[in-house]
């Protein structure tokens, strides 16, 4: 499968006012399985968009819809004002797009691919040495891609979605396989791409790299949106905890209740899972120190903490 696209025409962001992205009740079925069951959300022209989610979720599928590989079973998508399936020269032509298998030639070199890629484009804002230079590539210039390592394929990979400079850019699992190094200087093109204007939807199995990178992002799960927001809010609506050691001389079911919440006991730490009000979280504390003091008690490795976003992701996973 080809996946690398060619942007037409200058960064216009499509319709003015109008989002760059724009799924409503989207769902999408292989037969009888229902891969996405009605999912919506939009996104901003410049704004980096992280749809997140477990294996299966329907993040790929979602993706391919708005690529306009297939269309959709009911509902709508817009890319640039667009239907990518119906138009899908328009759309296709001003969006860049790398997929999780790169369909690359093996026997050319890192060089020869790019300038296939370039030569086709009918844009051609960066030199064959700038696309290369921008992925840390040019040292591997005259290798042929298949002795590339599976981390700088996707390296070119990305290089070649992006030669262009699409307005709008899908990135699906861009670092998967590249080592932190390599995944923290791709992060730093993905935001270079976002600075100067590109919207992006991203999938990614990184936590971090969403923390990192997403203005935005959706939580799915068995083609559903659970949960959707800035990384602020969603960890916000997700509340705080507090942890200790259990200490040895206090049975389970001796430990205190704090503001109504039962305590965790697992592998050896007492969890308190509290809401997302600071000053619960502040009066759960003092009573529990206030507890520790009654009975003499040292809690060791003693902790209060906002939820990350693992925390919450694993919730959706295990409790959706
Ligand atoms: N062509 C297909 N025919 C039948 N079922 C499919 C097809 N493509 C995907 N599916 C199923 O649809 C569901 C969603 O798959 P999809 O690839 O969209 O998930 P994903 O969120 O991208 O998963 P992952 O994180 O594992 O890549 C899965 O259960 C998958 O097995």
């Amino acid at each position: 499968m080809i996946t690398h696209e060619v942007s037409a025409s200058p960064i216009s962001h499509g319709v003015r006012g109008a989002p760059a992205i724009e799924v409503s009740g989207l769902r999408r079925s292989y037969g009888d399985f229902e891969a996405v069951r009605g999912i919506s959300f939009q996104v901003q022209p410049g704004e980096l968009f992280a749809l997140l989610g477990t294996n299966g979720a329907g993040k790929t599928t979602t993706i391919e819809v708005l690529e306009g590989f297939s269309p959709p079973t009911a509902g709508s998508v817009r890319v640039l004002g667009h239907d990518p399936y119906a138009e899908r020269a328009e759309v296709r032509s001003r969006t860049g797009l790398m997929l999780q298998e790169g369909g690359f030639f093996g026997d050319l070199t890192v060089a020869e691919t790019v300038r296939f890629w370039r030569d086709v484009s009918p844009r051609k804002p960066y030199s064959a040495l700038e696309i290369m230079e921008r992925v840390e590539l040019a040292d591997k210039a005259e290798v042929r891609v298949r002795q590339l390592s599976g981390g700088q394929k996707r390296r070119l990979d990305l290089a070649l979605a992006t030669l262009a400079r699409p307005e709008v850019l899908f990135l699906d699992e861009p670092t998967t396989g590249m080592d932190p190094e390599a995944r923290r200087n791709t992060w730093a093109v993905i935001r270079d791409l976002v600075g100067s204007g590109t919207t992006v939807l991203l999938t990614t199995h990184y936590l971090e790299e969403a923390e990192q990178l997403a203005d935005r992002l959706a939580i799915m799960h068995a083609g559903r949106i659970e949960l959707s927001g800035t990384v602020a809010e969603v960890v916000a609506a997700h509340g705080h905890s507090i942890r200790f050691q259990h200490p040895a001389q206090v049975a389970a079911h001796h430990l205190p209740e704090l503001g109504g919440v039962r305590p965790q006991v697992e592998g050896g730490t007492v969890e308190y899972r509290l809401g997302p009000d600071p000053v619960g979280t502040q009066q759960a504390l003092a009573r529990l120190l206030a507890w520790a003091c009654d009975h003499h008690l040292v809690l060791t490795r003693l902790e209060v903490r906002s939820a990350s976003l693992e925390d919450v992701f694993l919730e959706v996973a295990h409790g959706a």
